[in-house]
C-alpha cells in the first residue's frame, strides 16, 4: 500500500534519518514516538506537505510527484492541527475542500455530518475540539481514500470521544482501508493498532506486529509505552 524509502528530511536541529517502512493493506499501522520524535514530520512527508532531501514515497505504485490528483485523491487526512478558515461555515469550508479532490462523494459526506451530529452552518470557530475531529473525518472519509493518515488523533479528545474514534477507525478497516496514525507514548489509541512503526530521534527502531512489540515490555501486562521505553532504555539513550 504505501512504501516509504530511505527518506531523509533536515532541519536546523532535527533529521530523518533514512527512514524506510511500508504499510499492509486493510491494516490499522501506529506511527509511534516520544514527542519531537519526528512522527508529523514524516506524515508531512508522505502527504507533499513539506520538502524532503532524498527518499520515494509511493501509494499502491503511484507517487505525488509524477501523480498528484491521483496520489491525494488517494489519501484521507486528519490532521491535529486541523488547517480550515475558522470564520467560515462548515458548508462554505467543505466546498472548499471538495473542490480539490477528483472522487469527492457528496451524499457519502452528508451521511456523515449527520451521523457525527454536526450541523452544515455551524462556524468553524464554534466548534469544540472533538467537534472539529469529528468535521475532519468526515472530509476524510468522502472522497473514497483507500489511505487514512492520522495526525495524533487522540490529542486533547475525552475517553467517551476517543472510544468514538477508535471505532469509527476499526469500521474503516472492516471495509478494508488502510490506515496511519501517529501515537505518542501517553495515548491509549495504540490498542486499536495491528502494527507498530516506532520512531526515536528521527530513526526507526521497530517495524513489526504490535504483538511483537509488546514482548519488549518488562510490565505485566505488557503495554506499549513500557516496550518503547525498554528499547530506549537498552540503546542507552
Ligand atoms: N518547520 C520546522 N522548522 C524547524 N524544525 C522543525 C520544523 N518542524 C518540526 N521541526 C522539528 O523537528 C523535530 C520533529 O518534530 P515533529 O513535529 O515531527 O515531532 P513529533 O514526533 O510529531 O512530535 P509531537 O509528538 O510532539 O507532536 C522537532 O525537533 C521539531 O522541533
Amino acid at each position: 500500500m504505501l512504501t516509504v524509502k530511505y527518506l531523509t528530511k533536515s532541519y536546523d536541529n532535527f533529521k530523518l534519518n533514512d527512514i524506510s517502512f511500508s504499510l499492509k493493506e486493510g491494516r490499522i499501522t501506529g506511527l509511534i514516538g516520544m514527542n519531537g520524535s519526528g512522527k508529523t514530520t514524516v506524515l508531512k512527508c508522505i502527504l507533499g506537505a513539506v520538502p524532503y532531501e532524498t527518499g520515494k514515497i509511493s501509494i499502491g505504485g503511484l507517487t505525488g510527484l509524477r501523480n498528484e490528483q491521483e496520489y491525494k485523491d488517494k489519501i484521507g487526512v486528519v490532521f491535529d492541527s486541523g488547517c480550515f478558515y475558522e470564520e467560515l461555515t462548515l458548508e462554505a469550508m467543505t466546498g472548499i475542500i471538495a473542490g480539490a479532490y477528483g472522487s469527492w462523494d457528496e451524499r457519502i459526506y452528508f451521511g456523515y455530518i449527520e451521523r457525527f451530529g454536526l450541523s452544515r452552518t455551524q462556524q468553524i470557530n464554534t466548534l469544540s475540539r472533538g467537534m472539529k475531529m469529528k468535521y475532519s473525518l468526515a472530509l476524510a472519509l468522502s472522497h473514497h481514500a483507500e489511505l487514512l493518515i492520522l495526525d495524533e488523533p487522540s490529542g486533547g479528545l475525552d475517553p467517551k470521544t476517543r472510544q468514538f474514534f477508535c471505532g469509527e477507525l476499526l469500521a474503516q478497516k472492516e471495509e478494508g482501508k488502510t490506515i496511519l496514525l501517529s501515537v505518542n507514548a501517553i495515548s491509549d489509541i495504540d490498542r486499536i493498532c495491528d502494527d507498530i512503526v516506532f520512531i526515536h530521534n528521527g530513526t526507526i527502531l521497530r517495524e513489526c506486529s504490535r504483538e511483537v512489540f509488546l514482548m519488549e515490555s518488562v510490565k505485566n501486562p505488557p503495554t506499549v509505552e513500557d516496550a518503547m521505553m525498554e528499547i530506549i532504555r537498552r540503546r542507552g539513550k
